[in-house]
């Protein structure tokens, strides 16, 4: 089976290197010359520019071409992936097309499946997400993912052809829950990072992720998803992994909005516009995610830290 990347970013790159090592030859679409003339000319990609790739991973701007593979890895950021397949002429029809970005998508207020279904209606959706960064996968370190996709079938083909000696991909078909805890885990990531540039302590952060996995979980509830999804590594260990590494985009940027520090905006922040997107389909669905919300408001310039963190802790007190 054949296997393409679009997107050249640090996620899609890593993912190549792994197919790589198993005897494909990915083709990787980048949007720039400049991109795909350092991958096929200098054998290394600009945003994981530690690693020297091998000559079997190549890279085109000719986006028609490199999707005609039987799967394709969307590897662009998830405010993108609209963008991304609106390039693409052709209907994918029966072409299994693997989104690999987290997050809500701010016009649709869908997560990546559902952006590919309205986007090719005769592809069929999958999700890759867990917790990895890519930097270990590009360094072949071990990781385990979670692969979602609604045709079991497919499902079952992309797990095989996906895994590698080092990655190991658990298979569901509850795309809901898989992208919900994608999505959600940066936010809280954000606001875990916030909470420690702001001084507030460990015990804080342990609050925060605990009670950010219960938004994770009722979010996910109220739109169909199993809770058996939101406890595996799509959730609770992405959640783990991005709330507690300094590696994490979305956790430094908490850090720097904790510190009231500034933050490169170039880099992918997912958890900011998915704060958004979730705070605005929360109040649609009559779903309460407090946590969320301030998060949307701090990294909005609507309140402080310190304000967000007195509204939390002067909410009414409840049940757990
Ligand atoms: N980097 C990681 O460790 C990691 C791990 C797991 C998942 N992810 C997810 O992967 C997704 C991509 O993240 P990344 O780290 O690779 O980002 P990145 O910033 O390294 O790269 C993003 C890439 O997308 C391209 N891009 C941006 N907008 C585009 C558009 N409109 N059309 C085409 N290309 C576009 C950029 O040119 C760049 O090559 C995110 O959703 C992220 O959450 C990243
Ligand atoms: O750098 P981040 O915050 O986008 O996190 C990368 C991955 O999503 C971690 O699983």
């Amino acid at each position: 089976m054949s296997v393409a990347v679009l997107g050249a970013g640090a996620f899609g790159t890593a993912l190549a290197l792994s197919l790589s090592r198993e005897g494909h030859a990915p083709r990787i679409w980048a949007r720039d010359a400049a991109t795909v003339e350092a991958i096929n000319h200098e054998h290394r990609a600009p945003r994981l520019p530690a690693i020297t790739l091998p000559d079997t991973i190549t890279a085109s701007t000719d986006i028609d071409a490199v999707a005609q593979a039987e799967t394709l890895l969307l590897a662009v950021p998830m405010q993108s992936l609209h963008d991304l397949l609106s390039r693409i002429a052709a209907p994918l029809a029966g072409q299994r097309l693997v989104a690999c970005c987290k997050g809500v998508d701010l016009a649709e207020l869908t997560g990546p499946t559902g952006v590919i279904a309205h986007a090719k209606p005769r592809a069929i959706p999958a999700i890759l997400t867990g917790p990895s960064f890519a930097d270990d996968i590009a360094r072949n370190l071990p990781t385990a993912l979670t692969l979602a996709c609604r045709d079991e079938a497919a499902g079952e083909a992309l797990q095989h052809e996906l895994s590698t000696g080092a990655l190991r991909l658990y298979r569901t078909t509850d795309t809901t829950g898989a992208e919900l805890g994608g999505a959600l885990k940066n936010v809280i990531a954000i606001a875990c990072g916030a909470c420690i540039g702001e001084g507030m302590g460990d015990s804080a952060r342990a609050a925060l992720m605990t009670r950010g996995f219960a938004e994770m979980t009722r979010l996910a509830a109220r739109l169909g998803a199993r809770p058996e999804t939101l406890a595996g590594l799509c959730g609770l260990g992405d959640l783990a992994l991005t709330c507690t590494s300094e590696l994490s985009r979305n956790y430094r940027f908490g850090l720097a909005l904790g510190r009231g520090e500034n933050f490169d905006a170039h880099l992918t922040v997912e958890g900011v516009k998915t704060a958004e997107a979730v705070t605005r389909l929360a109040a649609k669905l009559g779903v309460d995610l407090p946590i969320c919300a301030m998060v949307h408001e701090v990294s909005t310039g609507g309140t402080s830290v310190t304000e967000a963190i007195r509204y939390l802790l002067n909410r009414p007190l409840k049940e757990e």
